[in-house]
């Protein structure tokens, strides 16, 4: 996936100036910035959700996306959120999703029944019944509490691992970035101002200690000094 020179504005507001990233196919890149800095907008730019003004964007087929509110339809049930749009010869395909993320006994829970943790499952249920080769995840467990995080973090990285997806995720918290990604970019000014490289394959201890000094430079890039 790459984006060549890519511009995005909104009226005149310059998002993103020029922008170049590679991502390599089954790579794992964290994106993250201060507010407003376009990271939503480079996301929905790989969805195909919004056009650039100029440069070249190239996404294979095959991208699913998964927000940090789930978006389940409160009107249907969980199984039947996640086989939305399958054809009916292929609703088990639902049902394997639901037991790789451990809701095998959800399926016919309403949405409102479920917590917050277990709606963020059915949601990326519903983005593995797809069998993407691009997730995009969008500050997907910002709304969790931490522990539930946690896991929701190893449930995502064992899943990259087993899928061998290429995922581009957002997110404001810079140990969940380290913990999972390979690389890490920091967007600022329509632009990359920083691009870490994480040595070893996520999902990583939380408590490894090299994680720290990567944590601490990646708050540099954003403006955050820590006393
Ligand atoms: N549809 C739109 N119309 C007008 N302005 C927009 C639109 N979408 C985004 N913007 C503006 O573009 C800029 C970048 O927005 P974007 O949501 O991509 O930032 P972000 O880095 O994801 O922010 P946050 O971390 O707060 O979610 C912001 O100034 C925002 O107000």
């Amino acid at each position: 996936m790459s984006f060549e020179g890519v511009s995005k504005r909104y009226g005149s507001t310059v998002v993103l100036d020029g922008l170049d990233l590679r991502v390599a196919q089954g790579e794992f890149v964290a994106v993250i910035g201060r507010s407003g800095t376009g990271k939503s907008t480079l996301l929905r730019i790989v969805a195909g959700l919004e056009k650039p003004d100029s440069g070249t964007v190239s996404v294979p087929e095959g991208v699913a996306v998964a927000f940090q509110e789930p978006r389940l339809l409160p009107w249907l049930g969980v199984g039947a959120n996640v086989a939305l749009g399958l054809p009916a010869s292929q609703r088990d395909r639902a049902v394997r999703a639901l037991a790789e993320v451990g809701l095998e006994d959800r399926a016919g829970a309403w949405p409102l029944e479920l917590s917050g943790g277990q709606a963020q499952r059915a949601s990326l249920a519903r983005a593995l019944v797809r069998e993407p080769r691009v997730l995009l995840l969008d500050e997907p467990f910002g709304a969790l509490d931490a522990l539930t995080r946690l896991e929701m973090q190893s449930l995502v990285g064992r899943l990259w691992r087993d899928h061998g997806w290429t995922v581009v995720m957002v997110t404001h918290d810079v140990d969940e970035a380290v913990r999972l990604a390979d690389r890490v970019i920091v967007l600022g000014e329509g632009s990359i101002r920083l691009e870490l490289e994480v040595p070893g394959k996520g999902p990583r201890r939380a408590e490894d200690p090299q994680l720290a000094g990567l944590g601490r430079q990646l708050l540099g890039a954003l403006g955050v000094t820590l006393a």
